[in-house]
């Protein structure tokens, strides 16, 4: 493959006696959409703190866009690209939507508006909040207050906002996490319509969105990666079958252990 925008090699991470990433490989080629599945407690989201620079490594090596970038704290990794959405909810909820969005493009402009007069640099925030609410499709709900926005609709705000730094590779923690089933298919959307402008890890726990999305799949298990692979090799590997799918050979939303 092409220089992988982001790799990681024999990175392992301890709590206690608990190995949650021992010696983990991976390779993400740019503009892929690669995700991380596997049961509960597999190291799922250890492995994205520990390359968003929220975790650092025991031990292992991180390479983003041609450097090492394991010695980075989390905000300097998000300079250098990195973006990433939480699980837990980031959003301040008496603000609205645009409102939100406006102050994650401030804080990732960083120092890149200061020389600019203040009129400008505020017609470029909005411009740019606006834009974000766009592309994730909320355009329309933009003076809602987000407590009053559906769980589905914070979820997208939230990729928007992970989305403000221009990140040239995205990590997302289960985005469809609590969503109804017309909630996930508007994620699936949204994430098709990301795919390819950005490079994507997802960890994810519905195989419906997994099977959908996925240009390859890496399964955990017990902090190691038991594989990867594209959708359909993953389908068909009897190991990842016998310690996650099921047995069944379908794709696994219904015998999942999540
Ligand atoms: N802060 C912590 N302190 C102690 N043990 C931890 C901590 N965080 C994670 N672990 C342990 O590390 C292992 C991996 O946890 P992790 O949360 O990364 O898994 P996961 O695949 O994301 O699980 P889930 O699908 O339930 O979110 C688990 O055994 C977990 O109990």
């Amino acid at each position: 493959m092409a220089e992988p925008l982001l790799s990681a090699e024999g990175l392992t991470k301890a709590y206690g006696g608990v190995r949650a990433c021992a010696e983990v490989e991976l390779a993400l080629a740019p503009g892929e959409l690669r995700a991380v599945i596997g049961p509960n407690g597999a190291g799922k989201t250890t492995l994205t703190g520990l390359l968003a620079g929220e975790l650092r490594p025991d031990a292992g090596r991180i390479r983003f866009a041609g450097r090492e970038i394991q010695g980075l704290d989390a905000a300097a990794r998000a300079r250098a690209g990195i973006g990433r959405s939480y699980q837990i909810t980031s959003l301040f909820p008496r603000f609205t939507a645009l409102e939100n969005a406006r102050l994650a493009v401030q804080v990732a402009s960083g120092h890149s508006f200061g020389f600019r007069r203040a009129a400008a640099r505020d017609r470029r925030l909005a411009a740019r909040a606006e834009a974000l609410l766009g592309e994730v499709g909320l355009e329309a709900r933009a003076a809602v207050p987000v407590g009053d926005l559906a769980h589905g609709e914070q979820r997208q705000l939230e990729i928007a906002l992970a989305l403000a730094g221009r990140p040239r590779l995205l990590l997302l923690d289960e985005p469809t996490a609590g969503m109804a089933p017309e909630e996930s298919r508007a994620m699936v959307a949204l994430l098709q319509r990301l795919r390819g402008g950005v490079t994507i890890l997802l960890v994810e726990h519905d195989m419906d969105a997994v099977f959908a999305l996925a240009d390859r799949i890496t399964v955990l298990v017990g902090g190691r990666v038991l594989a990867t692979d594209r959708p359909d090799a993953i389908r068909a590997n009897a190991e990842v079958q016998a310690a996650y799918l099921g047995q069944d050979g379908g794709d696994g939303a219904e015998t999942a252990p999540c």
